[in-house]
């Protein structure tokens, strides 16, 4: 059975609370935008797909309630709510990218005198709905790509051993996952019969541990052969282990000027540093729905700073000397020069080729 971190039907909404997990395996209702705001926030959901996906779900539940006088009065209200989950973490891209186009939405079915409110609202609702279904099939497609990709990268018989960073799974998304998306998709590839990833690698992702948590209940469950690493392991790893690819997810792939600078979990950057040393390709797997055609540079991402606790402490054991103070930024950039390649659910680029394809993904939405 697939892990499921989005559970919905219309007009209600759990999601499994990933601070309790791996021990417990509890889901929460979100019946309106204000608990949306709140568990993407507190990172009871979190991953750049999931937060989009579960902020504008906590929309369209809310939505199932309310009553309006007229289309303008719902058209405003969508608008300030979806700013409003918007506000709940900065750098993942994709809840901005989700709010414009919906608002665009709001906007062309306020306009349209043949839609009647109703049928306004429960457009609006569907298209939201339809976001948890669009999702899984790019991550699947987005698998599948970068399978491709890094088997071309090894032809013969050469076993492939991969690192990633973070969580990027089915509990970062719909369903399937981006960067874990692809190792699932490797996973299931074989070559003259023979399967060919013999062994999976995860960081621990400090300080959140994202990784030891998440990823490995992930590897564990789908019985992918795994082993966990501290985060300051990698360059030992690279030297020792003999690392065929690195893939990570993206909260944001810039791409203004053929850029392509992506951030991503703090810490993504120095493995791409140390996996350019080392000679081992890097990949970053993410959706058309992370990719920011609005800023210039990498430099213009806003990096989120999280609370110290999240360092001083695990659950409630304080593992800090106390008066010590902290920086606790939840992402860094990578820039684009150290990524071999973007997996996306079109196929796999150079951070400079993005433009074409990203016009393209914006057809098939739009
Ligand atoms: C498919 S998830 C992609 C990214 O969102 C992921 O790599 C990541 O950095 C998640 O950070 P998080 O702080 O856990 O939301």
């Amino acid at each position: 059975m697939s892990l499921r971190a989005i559970q919905y039907e219309k007009g209600a909404l759990y999601i499994l609370d990933q601070l309790l997990l791996p021990a417990q395996s509890k889901y929460l209702q979100v019946k309106g935008v204000e608990d949306g705001w709140k568990v993407i926030n507190k990172m009871q959901v979190r991953g750049a797909p999931a937060i989009a996906i579960v902020g504008c779900l906590s929309l369209a539940v809310q939505l199932c309630d309310e009553k309006y006088d007229n289309k303008k009065e719902l058209r405003q209200d969508i608008e300030g709510k979806l700013n409003f989950l918007v506000s709940s973490r900065p750098t993942a891209v994709n809840m901005k990218i989700a709010t414009e186009e919906l608002i665009t939405l709001a906007n062309e079915l306020c306009n349209d005198e043949s839609v009647a409110i109703d049928t306004m609202k429960a457009r609006f609702i569907s298209t939201i709905e339809a976001m948890l279904d669009k999702d899984i099939a790019d991550n699947t497609a987005i698998g599948d790509h970068g399978a491709h990709e890094i088997l071309a990268h090894f032809p013969g018989d050469t076993m492939l051993r991969v690192l990633t960073h973070c969580n990027t799974g089915s509990l970062a998304t719909a369903g399937y996952g981006t960067a874990l998306g692809v190792i699932r998709s490797l996973f299931a590839s074989k070559r003259l019969a023979v399967y060919i990833l013999e062994h999976v690698y995860c960081t621990e992702t400090r300080p959140y541990n994202q990784g030891a948590r998440l990823t490995a209940y992930e590897l564990v469950h789908d019985k992918i052969p795994s082993t966990l690493i501290v985060d300051s392991m990698v360059a030992a790893l690279m030297k020792l282990r003999n690392i065929s690819a690195v893939v990570v997810g993206a909260d944001r792939v810039n791409n203004v000027a053929a850029n392509g600078d992506t951030a991503n979990k703090i810490g993504t950057y120095q493995i791409a540093v140390l996996a350019k040393f080392h000679n081992v390709p890097f990949y970053v797997a993410a959706p058309f729905t992370s990719i920011d055609a609005k800023i210039p540079s990498g430099d213009h991402i806003i990096i989120e700073e999280r609370p110290d606790r999240e360092m001083t402490h695990i659950g409630e054991h304080r593992i800090a000397a106390k008066g010590i103070s902290c920086w606790n930024p939840a992402f860094d950039v990578t820039p684009a020069l150290l990524i071999a390649g973007i997996i996306t659910e079109l196929g796999v680029f150079k951070p400079s080729e993005l433009a074409v394809p990203l016009a393209r993904s914006q057809n098939i939405i739009g």
